[in-house]
């Protein structure tokens, strides 16, 4: 069986506080994009996980499709599965990839093996496999609050809109960007913002990791403002970078100042 975990792009982001458990909670529109990996399922006589594509740091042991397996076999009789991840979204880009790796691998073993998992079931797994992946369970258009792992319903449609991501090829790990962001409570909510016209969202609607990101890496400064010279409606940082993101009415020719990054276009 193949699937092909697709990344999200945050729509504002706003750290308002930090919790007692040392996260942080945080008000964001989490919106699905489809620069996507592929997750291949196979049964096999003993479990292995292989990944090609982008290398992924870390223990390929420790990788999030593996562990998401580990989940599901603690409380149920799965069988051994041939795991193979090829993977296209860059990583530390604030895009969600590892994370929506983990919830397709959840979803996969959940129908290939016919767990009965609800929506709500596969949420919980989730959350445990990290923040940002309860959201791919469902994978719509959603406000997040809490941990980015509570959702509100949005009515959010973006289609017919293009996406134009620009990754600058700058791995920034999560918790470091949460380190250096100061919290505080929004007056206005952004719940509210995102009701506006998309036109208006340059004035008001921001991503809390730029004000800290910025000053260290001008490059998503300058990418930011290229997009707006390109004719961006609306241009942002996704979560804790370095993705940076720009909406458009109609598609963009990519100049060489941009081309020479990793470079993705699509509809929204
Ligand atoms: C910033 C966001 C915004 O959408 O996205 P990305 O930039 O990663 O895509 C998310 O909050 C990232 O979620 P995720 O990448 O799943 O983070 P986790 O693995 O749960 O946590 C990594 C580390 O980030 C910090 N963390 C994460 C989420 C949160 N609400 N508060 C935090 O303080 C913690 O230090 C934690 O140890
Ligand atoms: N399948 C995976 N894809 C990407 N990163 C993974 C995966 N499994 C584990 N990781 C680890 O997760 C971290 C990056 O997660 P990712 O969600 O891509 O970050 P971000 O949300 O910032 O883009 C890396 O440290 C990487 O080692």
């Amino acid at each position: 069986m193949l699937t092909f975990p697709n990344c999200k792009i945050n729509i504002g982001l706003r750290i308002t506080e930090k919790r007692s458990d040392g996260f942080h909670n945080l008000q964001s529109c989490f919106y699905p994009i489809g620069w996507s990996d592929v997750l291949e399922l196979i049964p096999a006589s003993e479990f292995s996980f292989v990944s090609s594509g982008l290398d992924i740091p870390g223990d390929p042991a420790r990788n999030l499709c593996v562990r998401a397996y580990e989940f599901l076999r603690a409380d149920f009789d799965l069988p051994p599965v041939h795991m193979h991840l090829h993977k296209i979204v860059p990583i530390g880009a604030g895009l969600g990839g590892g994370s929506s790796d983990a919830a397709f691998a959840l979803k996969l073993l959940n129908e290939r093996f016919s767990l009965g998992l609800t929506v709500g079931q596969l949420q919980d797994y989730a959350r445990r496999l990290g923040s940002d992946c309860a959201f791919f369970v469902e994978n719509k258009p959603a406000y997040c609050i809490e941990k980015g792992d509570v959702f509100r319903e949005i009515s959010l449609d973006l289609s017919g809109y293009f996406i134009l991501l620009i990754y600058p090829n700058l791995a920034i790990s999560t918790a470091e960007a949460y380190a250096g962001v100061r919290p505080r409570h929004p007056e206005v909510s952004l719940l509210e913002q995102l009701q506006t016209p998309i036109e208006t969202w340059r004035d008001w609607i921001h991503n809390d990791f730029e004000d800290s990101l910025f000053p260290v890496y001008p490059v998503l400064g300058e990418i930011k403002q290229k997009l707006y010279e390109l004719g961006a409606l609306y241009a942002s940082m996704s979560g804790s970078g370095s993705t940076v993101y720009g909406i458009f009415q109609a598609p963009v020719t990519v100049s060489n100042h941009l081309g020479r990054y990793n470079v993705w276009q699509g509809k929204l």
